[in-house]
């Protein structure tokens, strides 16, 4: 049995995790914010902890990013991506007019999480002007309050499989501004993930240039061209030390046990700048866990 660390049941976390971990027997351990879910890990009551790192319509999840690289020293070990379907979920009977037509006027709060909130910015100015945002710690967690003030006018941005287990109503399907959203999740913990394999490994790094170096991030990159090693994602990320300063986040499509990486990082080393390894591991496309 293995144990993980994830946002309630209901998130997308959780539908994404199940997926990761179909066919095996595991202990869900659910947090209500994303720190509970790394110090799970990192105080060892969990193996693994599932963090959404990337999003079709919003990107990078800068919050979580940040904790990876400031907050604590967890390895990832598998990344996966899965489809992130929001809907607008609810009361009906208690935002139904006299006709019994459903009145999204009626609806003054939507709560969700603030990724799937800014994945239905253009939904929620069009049909719910009048309605606050207020951000929660997963759309899981708004499904639960919307569920427990069914006399509110509240709403919630979240899963299907969130409505069923609250007993709510979906008002509206689908309410992404994008179609084809969807999440990068990271695994983290101490020991790899050796349950499933993926001939796509990548390797995930962390540069700091040196201050005041022309040409850095142009020596980097070069480091990785002339070899011909595929970079998947570049990110630059203040360093939080000094206004102007960034180290750059990089994902590269391979794993770390070749020669070629090492000696990239090593050249990369050399001129300077401070080279993070933040994991080498499998990554999963969706239909490859279906
Ligand atoms: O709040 C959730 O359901 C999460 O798992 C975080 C999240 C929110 C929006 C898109 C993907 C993940």
């Amino acid at each position: 049995m293995v144990s993980v660390a994830l946002l309630p049941a209901g998130s997308v976390s959780d539908e994404a995790a199940r997926q990761l971990f179909k066919g095996l027997d595991v202990q869900w351990n659910y947090h209500r914010l994303i720190a509970d879910v790394f110090l799970s890990v990192v105080s060892g009551k969990s193996d693994y902890g599932i963090i959404p790192i990337e999003n079709t319509i919003e990107g990078s999840v800068s919050q979580h990013m940040d904790w990876l690289v400031h907050e604590v020293d967890l390895p990832i070990q598998a990344e996966w991506v899965y489809p992130s379907i929001q809907n607008l979920i609810g009361h009906r009977a208690a935002l139904t007019d006299a006709d019994g037509n459903l009145d999204l006027s009626r609806i003054n709060r939507v709560l969700s999480h603030p990724v799937a909130i800014a994945q239905c910015l253009q939904f929620l100015r069009g049909e719910l002007p009048q309605a606050d945002r207020e951000p929660v710690g997963s759309t899981s967690e708004g499904v639960k309050i919307v569920r427990d003030n069914p006399d509110a006018g509240w709403a919630a941005i979240g899963t299907a499989t969130a409505a069923r287990n609250n007993g709510l109503e979906i008002l509206q399907e689908s309410i992404t501004d994008h179609n084809n959203n969807y999440t990068r999740f990271a695994l983290v913990g101490p020991k790899p993930f050796p349950f499933k394999s993926s001939d796509m490994l990548k390797t995930s790094i962390l540069i700091t240039p040196p201050e005041d170096y022309p040409g850095a991030l142009h020596q980097v990159l070069s480091a990785f061209a002339w070899r011909r090693i595929n970079l998947t994602r570049i990110e630059s990320r203040p360093t939080k030390k000094k206004l102007g300063t960034y180290y750059f986040y990089l994902d590269i499509a391979m794993g770390m046990d070749t020669v070629l990486l090492p000696s990239a990082i090593a050249e990369i080393e050399a001129i300077g700048c401070q080279v993070r390894v933040l994991g080498s591991y499998p990554s999963f496309a969706y239909e490859q866990l279906l």
